[in-house]
């Protein structure tokens, strides 16, 4: 019997971009158009020395949803070590993200409400990530 560790569960980043640099494959990422809306899971390929950028929560946010955030996770490899840099990019950790103006009219609503990196990291206190629990679910405003 073979047994797959789970590197990372499934999350999106709180982040503006992220930029990730792997010695092994592992990532994966939710492709939420495939199926007709169900989704499925992607293998990212491992090109030597290309550096994976992906969007998260804080451009799904400044975009008032235009742009969705990246659902990714990691499993691990048996057989070697995986290393992974990941560089994390937005704003200070009291800085509200918020939707700007110019994105909000009457067919526009404000859909989702401002945060810090520091609410995120009191979310993180209460909540489990490895459940499927995200922040930015907690952040849409339902009309
Ligand atoms: O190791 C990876 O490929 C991804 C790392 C990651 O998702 C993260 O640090 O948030
Ligand atoms: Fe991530």
């Amino acid at each position: 019997m073979r047994f797959t560790a789970l590197g990372l569960p499934p999350h999106s980043d709180y982040s503006c971009i992220t930029i990730l640099l792997q010695n092994l494959t592992g990532l994966e990422i939710f492709d939420l158009t495939a199926h007709g809306g169900s989704g499925r899971w992607v293998h990212v390929p491992e090109v030597k020395g290309v550096l994976k950028v992906h969007i998260g929560d804080h451009v799904e946010v400044l975009s008032n949803g235009l742009y969705k955030s990246v659902i990714h996770k990691v499993t691990l490899n048996e057989e070697k070590t995986r290393i992974s840099l990941a560089s994390l990019h937005s704003l200070g950790m009291d800085d509200k993200m918020s939707v700007p103006c110019q994105l909000v009219n009457d067919e526009n609503p404000v859909r989702y409400r401002e945060s810090s990196f520091n609410d995120f990291l009191g979310f993180l206190v209460k909540n489990d990530i490895s459940q499927g629990d995200r922040f930015i679910d907690t952040l849409r405003i339902k009309y």
